[in-house]
């Protein structure tokens, strides 16, 4: 039995897909399975249609990614989870998917996985890391492993060097630079490499 990633995010305007879908290439690189999975998009027409870049993406992303299931997470060995920052916090469409848990938190489903997790907000102190660390209070509640990246390498350091998670700051719409989607990749490669001593164990 090989690794099993699930990489689950929230994204509304691309960044987070973008950094999504490095973690799921870095993880896929140490022969992980990995499925990517977008959670389900909550807001309504009127306000993904007062932003074109949202409705952009929304329109770009239905067919491309699946939505997230609960079986995912079953299934996965290891989490990777993704969120823009919402006045510091995870947004309310990935904590509606996680309120969905309840069932399989009971049935002790995510004891012991390990689990990483990712972010991006537009300021560059615009609250990345309580993001992170609002989404790994969950983790701890489900007993996950807490994979944070911190300094395990040197190349984190040219993304910003956040050892919470990788996270990226869009400012006026620049899309993840290349140094941070390293990051990102990075941050699926360690977390599979974690799964897999786990595995071993
Ligand atoms: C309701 C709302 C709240 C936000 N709160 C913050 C915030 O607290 N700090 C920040 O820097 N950016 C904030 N942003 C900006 C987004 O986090 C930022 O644009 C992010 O990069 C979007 O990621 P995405 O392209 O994956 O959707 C907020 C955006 C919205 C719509």
């Amino acid at each position: 039995m090989s690794v099993r990633v699930a990489v689950i995010y929230y994204s509304a305007t691309g960044n987070v897909h973008q950094l999504a879908k490095a973690v799921a290439e870095g993880a896929a690189a140490r022969d992980a399975e990995v499925r990517l999975r977008r959670v389900h998009e909550l807001a309504p027409d009127t306000a993904i249609d007062a932003n074109p870049a949202w409705r952009a993406h929304v329109d770009s992303t239905k067919d491309e990614v699946p939505e997230a299931t609960l079986e995912d997470l079953e299934w996965a060995t290891a989490y990777a989870f993704g969120t823009p920052t919402r006045f510091g916090n995870v947004t309310s469409q990935l904590k509606q998917f996680i309120d969905l848990t309840g069932g399989l938190w009971q049935a002790g489903v995510f004891h012991n996985k390990p689990a990483t997790s990712f972010t991006s907000a537009m300021n560059r102190h615009g609250g990345q890391e309580s993001t992170i660390l609002s989404m790994n209070n969950v983790l701890y509640h489900w007993g996950c492993v807490i994979v944070p990246p911190g300094y395990t390498d040197p190349l984190l350091f040219a993304a910003g060097g956040n050892p919470y998670g990788t996270s990226w700051a869009s400012g006026g719409g620049e899309t993840p630079d290349a140094a941070t989607l390293e990051a990102a990749r990075y941050q699926g490669r360690h977390l599979a490499d974690i799964a897999e001593r786990l595995r071993m164990s």
